[in-house]
Formats: C-alpha cells, structure tokens, sequence
C-alpha cells in the first residue's frame, strides 16, 4: 500500500530515470493527449463502478484515474504544491 505523495514520488523518480519495462515511461513517451484520453477512460471506469460495481472495485478504478492525473501532472511539470495551492 502506498499514499497519493508516495506514488508521486516514485512516479517522478521513473521519469528520471525511465527504467526498462517502465509503463509509466511508455505512457510519458505517449504524451499529454494520449494520457488525457486515459484519464477520461479512467474517470468513466470510475463514475461507471461507483454507480454500478462494488465499494472495492470502485475504489480500485479510483486509483488507477488518480494513477493516470499524476502520471498527467508529471507530463506537464506541475508538482504537488502547484495542485495542492488550489485545494
Ligand atoms: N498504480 C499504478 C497504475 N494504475 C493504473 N495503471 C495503468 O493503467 C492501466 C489501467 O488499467 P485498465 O484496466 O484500464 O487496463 P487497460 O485499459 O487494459 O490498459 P491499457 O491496455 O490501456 O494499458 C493499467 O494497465 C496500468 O497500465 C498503473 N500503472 C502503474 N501503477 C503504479 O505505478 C508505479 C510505477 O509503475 P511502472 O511505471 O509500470 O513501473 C508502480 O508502483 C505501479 O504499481
């Protein structure tokens, strides 16, 4: 198990880094559109099992929709802070 920060964390070091077999490297290499169509999916999955699915399998779409708008923010350059500024 691991926090939104945590995530982001190990996120922004595989960019860095781009290690071998990375989705996440893939998905940065894709770009900002591409990605943007997986937050839109993500968030469709989500809206779609809240409403329809279990407590667990809407959470678990959940987290793959915050997975993907981090992998976003890192796309773009907007840390945390930048985000959390707004909240
Ligand atoms: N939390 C996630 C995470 N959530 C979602 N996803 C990706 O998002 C996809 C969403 O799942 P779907 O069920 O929509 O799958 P799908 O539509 O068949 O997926 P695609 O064919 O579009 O890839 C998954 O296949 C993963 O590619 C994630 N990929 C990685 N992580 C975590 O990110 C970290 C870095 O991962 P890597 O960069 O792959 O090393 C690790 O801690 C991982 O656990």
């Amino acid at each position: 198990m691991k926090t939104f920060e945590e995530l982001f964390a190990e996120l922004s070091e595989k960019a860095r880094t781009r290690p071998a077999g990375s989705g996440t490297v893939a998905a940065l290499d894709a770009g900002v559109h591409a990605i943007g169509k997986k937050v839109v999916e993500e968030a469709a999955e989500s809206w779609m099992a809240a409403e329809h699915e279990s407590t667990d399998r809407a959470a678990e779409e959940i987290s793959q929709l915050l997975y993907h708008v981090q992998v976003l923010m890192i796309a773009r350059g907007i840390g945390l802070d930048e985000v959390y500024k707004h909240l």
